[in-house]
């Protein structure tokens, strides 16, 4: 058996002809932490969401954990183990921190037991254990709708995380956020990359720098343009010229 949590293979996705990926062939290794990055329209949400199900493949195929992801629906796929992270946090605003947690971390108990009876110990110490993972521990009791937006991007990979999934997708999770917000968002991921697969798309250099210690892939025009350490992904001309010096040094 190979250790390929994700396999990619001659994929292409064409919206009325136009193609948004283009015979794209990626693969990583269970544990990854993978940085994706290309300019706008190199088809980098596309990518995910063919990984996540929402778009079929028009030619070629996914693999994940050696299965073929072929025509299964969203919901199975997110079962199978794939967590997806969007770029707007999705959490329930009016709850309280630690009540959006409990609600994930009891999804798959029936919904009696979580409506009547107290939560297990257990059950309180996996929350505890997210709390203090995110670092919102100090506004466990505070209703979401009172983070920052940086903290609620915490919140709901917590929740992500919560789900136990294989292999988690994050899709610009720095977007909008300040510096400091950005670190602790950086630190987090790093954090969950020590017992996580992971697939961050990102525009924001600075952050990629801080979180790419595996290899980065470029995309470009739907395929893959070059793939790499941070280091030898910036110094390719290729990449340079495809950014039109829009990479800092
Ligand atoms: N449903 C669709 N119908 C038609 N064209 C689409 C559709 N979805 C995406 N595209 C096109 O496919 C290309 C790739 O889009 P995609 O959103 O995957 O790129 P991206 O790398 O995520 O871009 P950005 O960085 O701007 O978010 C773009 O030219 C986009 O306009």
């Amino acid at each position: 058996m190979s250790n390929k949590i994700l396999e990619i293979q001659d994929l292409t996705v064409s919206f009325d002809g136009f193609k948004a990926l283009n015979n794209l062939n990626f693969s990583m290794n269970s544990g990854e932490l993978r940085v994706i990055i290309g300019p706008n329209g190199a088809g980098k949400t596309t990518f995910l969401d063919v990984i996540t199900g929402k778009v079929q493949p028009t030619v070629g195929r996914v693999l994940f954990n050696g299965n073929n992801l072929k025509k299964t629906p969203e919901y199975k796929i997110a079962r199978m183990g794939i967590g997806r992270k969007f770029q707007t946090p999705r959490v329930y605003l009016n709850l309280t921190v630690r009540e959006n947690l409990n609600l994930v971390c009891n999804r798959n108990k029936n919904v009696f037991s979580t409506l009547f009876k107290k939560p297990q110990s257990t059950e309180q110490r996996t929350v505890a254990g997210l709390l203090e993972t995110i670092g919102l521990e100090a506004k466990a009791n505070a209703p979401a709708t009172l983070l920052s937006h940086g903290e609620k991007q915490r919140l709901e990979i917590g929740m992500l995380v919560a789900q136990s999934p294989d292999l988690l997708l994050v899709d610009e999770p720095a977007a909008g956020l300040t510096d400091e917000e950005t670190e602790n968002v950086g630190s987090l991921l790093l954090a969950l990359a020590e017992s996580h697969s992971i697939i961050a798309i990102e525009h924001d250099m600075e952050f990629v720098r801080q979180i790419a210690n595996d290899r980065v892939t470029v995309l470009h025009e739907g395929s893959v343009l070059c793939e790499g350490t941070m280091e030898e992904v910036q110094n390719d001309p290729r990449v340079v010229e495809v950014y039109l010096g829009e990479v800092p040094e």
